[in-house]
């Protein structure tokens, strides 16, 4: 999740890198809390002396990210809309209108209005009904010019009556009738048909109404993301996992999951909304910045021209949280080139009121009783940060985001509890260091900053999509053969204690921004439930898993296959089947038969005891045909059905076998495909 390379961050971090002597690096290397760090390098002439304002400007001399909204660039491209309508090309309409509503100012409102009301013809041809609905009650809260208004009543009659909403249509054409009064500009004949049309389609519906014993109109369509549920209870401490799962610790390997009583293949173990989570730039025009969902039909935010919401309850929580300060900082941070942990570390402030942080600070380092809450920075804090193992140059290079972190969060306003309502005013910014009237605040949220990107080095997570191709016509959408696209970052809080496996038991997939986790194997009651940072043991060497993952995360891996050195995938024998040994007393051996193996019987060289292996082999002989109908069903897109067939093939096999072997992990993977494509995807 890094780019520091790029941006004008690289400049700062070499401007203090070469600023500073050994003395000020030696006195830096022994401060012993993050408060101290930041307040420490801040204070330093270098960073006083750094100039902020040339990096500034060149941010806003335009390109990728504006810093303002443009009525010109909005004008053109609603031109370029309507020519696009002359054309019948509604599709592109639609685009074009979204794009200029972007870019026009917030105080135009009656442009905006327009705007609105043209993409709701748009969407009316392309026969998207709730939402020509949404963009009619929009436009006219807007202020719809009154002598046009006839027009978009019309379409909401037309509109409701598509969706059979008789009662409501009744009304729209009244007020069609009404807003005909005051269609000044329209030519009289033309105003006289529309008159006697709307009549007549009010006597019809009427009379209809009376003939049918006035019935109800059908509640609105609600497009409603699927929500995903836990079955069952939930964990008292852990809310969002299932009572299937428990938190556990120990000295090596911290905290992690294990199953509280058998799970079985396919059950979901946590349903987790982040505490914290952020868009990548690169899909600011497509993606709802506050859930990331692709947004066709995206809703602008009203004062920037950078960042889009799916619905006006997303674009709420944002202006009433986080954008409210991010709005205008939006371009200066993304050019600087600081990575989404960044942007995240920033983020985990800007959601809340300073004046949350004055008020928990003092029981952060304090043991939570309740239960664990998503949404409770406390809980984010005191995830791993691995303190006592960094290096004095990994504090210095962090301390030095911080200050940036810090600095935009001076010049959004955070510190004053006033957002900015301007792009930035140069002549307000000099330094990269916060003013000094500001000591306490560079103190408590430098000291945050720098362990919010501590904690994110080990704790965050990609949010993905999977992307598939339009399917060619008459095909099915086979969506298990989509792209894993990487859309946000985020933290979960409840997530973040499970630990790595290279066998993971789990598979994670998105619902919006919810993350789900799903177990794709049979796990035994007191088993740890794993999860995977990266490396899996069929497909990457031990010895490169390993590195990647103590350079990533700086842990050994002493998982199951790391420790019994599984073989890769590839190189599975095939030659013999592991039998679990069959004896009466519980033995962890695995007896590995021949398949041409011609006894019955074998013995187990660890406990003595025999095992049957006809029975073993009489209870797996369906396993091929069910898996195979399973492959049927997911080709088809049929993901429920292919699931069950799966998982049943997964429970035979637990019964008799045990893993490592080909089979096994081609059913797990096919079982894990089918998760993922009935979780979040977009079709591109
Ligand atoms: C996301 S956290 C997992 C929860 C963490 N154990 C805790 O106590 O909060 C990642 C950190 O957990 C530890 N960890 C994860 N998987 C591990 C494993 N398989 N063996 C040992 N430590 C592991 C490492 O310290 C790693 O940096």
């Amino acid at each position: 999740m890094s780019q520091e390379n790029k941006g004008f961050f690289k400049k700062f971090h070499d401007t203090i890198n070469q600023g500073i002597d050994d003395v000020t690096k030696k006195n830096f290397a022994n401060l012993e809390c993050n408060a101290k760090r930041v307040s420490y390098l801040c204070s330093l002439p270098v960073v006083k002396s750094y100039d902020l304002t040339v990096d500034i400007e060149k941010c806003q001399a335009g390109g990728e990210f504006p810093v303002k909204k443009d009525l010109e660039k909005a004008k053109q491209l609603k031109d370029e809309g309507n020519n696009a309508v002359q054309k019948g090309d509604w599709g592109k309409a639609l685009e074009l209108y979204s794009q200029s509503m972007l870019f026009m100012p917030k105080k135009e409102t009656e442009e905006m209005s327009i705007l609105l009301a043209n993409r709701s013809a748009a969407l009316n041809h392309l026969e998207q009904y709730e939402d020509t609905l949404a963009d009619i009650r929009r436009s006219l809260a807007l202020g719809y010019p009154r002598h046009l208004r006839y027009k978009v009543y019309e379409r909401k009659a037309r509109t409701l009556l598509v969706l059979k909403r008789n009662q409501e249509a009744i009304i729209a054409f009244q007020d069609t009738i009404s807003a005909l009064d005051e269609a000044n500009k329209l030519d009289k004949e033309k105003r006289q048909k529309m008159r006697t049309d709307a009549k007549l389609m009010l006597e019809i519906l009427n009379k209809g109404l009376v003939m049918a014993g006035n019935p109800k109109d059908p509640e609105p369509l609600k497009k409603v993301p699927p929500k995903p549920k836990l079955p069952g209870n939930h964990n008292k401490k852990y809310p969002a996992t299932s009572e299937s799962v428990e938190i556990n610790q120990n000295g090596i390997r911290g905290r992690f999951a294990t199953a509280t009583r058998d799970i079985e293949a396919g059950e979901i173990l946590l349903v987790e909304s982040p505490h914290s989570g952020a868009l990548l730039n690169e899909y600011c025009r497509t993606h709802c910045h506050n859930c990331y969902v692709k947004c066709p039909i995206p809703i602008p935010c009203p004062t920037c021209p950078n960042v889009i919401f799916c619905s006006d309850k997303c674009l709420e929580v944002a202006q009433k949280t986080y954008h409210a300060y991010e709005c205008h900082i939006l371009p200066l941070l993304w050019k600087s080139g600081c990575s989404i942990t960044c942007h995240l570390a920033i983020r985990m402030i800007t959601q809340n009121k300073k004046e949350y942080f004055v008020n928990i600070n003092k029981e952060l380092e304090t043991e939570i009783t309740g239960p664990y809450k998503t949404e409770d920075y406390k809980s984010i804090y005191n995830l791993v940060a691995h303190e006592d193992k960094r290096t004095k140059q990994d504090f210095l290079h962090r301390t030095q985001m911080a200050i940036f972190l810090l600095k935009l969060l001076e010049i959004c306003g955070y510190f004053d509890g006033k957002p900015r309502d301007k792009p930035i005013d140069l002549s307000q910014i000099k330094s990269m260091a916060v003013d000094e009237k500001y000591n306490d605040d560079i103190s408590l949220f430098g000291g945050l900053l720098l362990r919010n990107l501590q904690v994110l080095q080990f704790n965050a997570h990609e949010v993905f999509e999977l992307q598939c191709q339009k399917p060619k016509v008459g095909k099915n959408i086979i969506k298990h053969e989509g792209n894993s696209v990487f859309l946000a970052g985020a933290v979960f809080p409840t997530l973040a204690l499970f630990n790595h496996s290279c066998d993971p038991s789990v598979v994670r997939y998105f619902c919006g921004s919810k993350i789900v986790v799903r177990a794709v194997k049979n796990i035994k009651k007191g088993e740890e439930i794993g999860e995977n940072y990266g490396p899996i043991f069929t497909t990457v060497p031990k010895e490169k898993r390993r590195a990647d993952l103590k350079e990533r995360y700086w842990f050994e891996c002493h998982c199951i296959p790391c420790k019994q050195n599984w073989p890769l995938y590839e190189e599975m024998n095939e030659k013999y089947m592991r039998f679990k040994c069959d004896s009466d007393r519980p033995c962890p051996n695995v007896i590995a038969v021949p398949y041409d193996c011609k006894d019955f019987m074998v013995q187990c060289g660890f406990c003595q005891q025999y095992t049957n292996v006809l029975k073993g082999l009489k209870s797996l002989q369906d396993t091929d045909i069910i898996y195979r109908t399973g492959r049927t069903a997911m080709e088809e897109g049929k993901y429920g059905e292919a699931m069950k067939k799966f998982i049943e093939v997964l429970k035979l096999y637990d019964a008799t076998l045990a893993p490592p072997y080909k089979s096994y992990y081609d059913c797990v993977q096919d079982l894990r495909r089918c998760m993922l494509a009935i979780g979040n995807y977009s079709i591109v």
